[in-house]
């Protein structure tokens, strides 16, 4: 029998987000730690969301190149599970991180083009998972390092597998979801603006739809 997909629910920052995730059947939820984002959750915010999740769903952090000092104060202060590290880590420091913290690291990688993905075979021996997000366009003024409603070529990915967890990431909402995963082949999906109604703002719905439809692939 095929795997379920397996979806996260990223830039969670209300009660009725995290319901419609929980309810849902995701199996992650994400909680936005980068200041610049419109998903920012304050550590305290994040906590009192966090400790509602039930033990089967796993709470991430998503960071963006911090340091020791601010990684030990975020784990401090929220019970979470994974860290996504979504900025220029390398995997010098994503070992680091991995070693000092003693938590599973998700490292998100920025595609555009194929020779992108050559960057996963550097991190696999030092990382839990691999997260494939789209890079933006030079073009884009204010982007983001992740965060950004984009997609890339999901043909890229097609007939691809590597030897530990990987998520595709970058602009899935409830409309696309379907073809992201029959071009790309991937089982694991991560969805924030994808389900949100303006940037930073959820939608319970949005996020309802794409978990149901992620049962159906
Ligand atoms: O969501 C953000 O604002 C963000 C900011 C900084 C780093 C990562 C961020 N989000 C992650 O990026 C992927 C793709 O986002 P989207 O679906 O294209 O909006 C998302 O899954 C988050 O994990």
């Amino acid at each position: 029998m095929r795997m379920a997909i397996e979806v996260k629910i990223c830039g969670i920052n209300s009660p009725a987000a995290l319901s419609a995730a929980v309810e849902g059947g995701a199996a992650l939820v994400g909680f936005n730690f980068y200041r610049k984002s419109p998903r920012f959750v304050t550590p305290e915010a994040a906590a009192a969301l966090a400790r509602t999740v039930p033990a089967s769903i796993k709470r991430v952090a998503v960071i963006v190149d911090l340091d020791n000092e601010a990684i030990a104060a975020l784990l401090a202060a929220v019970p979470l599970d994974m860290l996504q590290l979504h900025g220029k880590e390398d995997p010098t420091r994503a070992a680091a991180i991995r070693a000092r913290f003693r938590k599973p690291v998700m490292k998100a990688i920025s595609i555009a083009q194929a020779s992108d993905l050559e960057a996963a075979d550097k991190f696999l021996p030092v990382v839990d998972r691999l997260m494939f997000d789209a890079k933006p366009p030079p073009s884009m003024k204010d982007a983001l390092p992740g965060g950004n409603a984009i997609s890339f070529d999901w043909t890229l990915l097609a007939g691809r597998d590597w030897p530990k967890p990987w998520m595709l990431a970058g602009g899935l909402n409830p409309e696309n979801l379907a073809e992201a995963v029959r071009i790309s082949g991937a089982r694991r999906v991560d969805a924030a603006s994808g389900v949100e109604d303006r940037p930073g703002v959820k939608s319970p719905e949005k996020i309802r739809a794409l978990l149901a439809l992620a049962k159906t692939l």
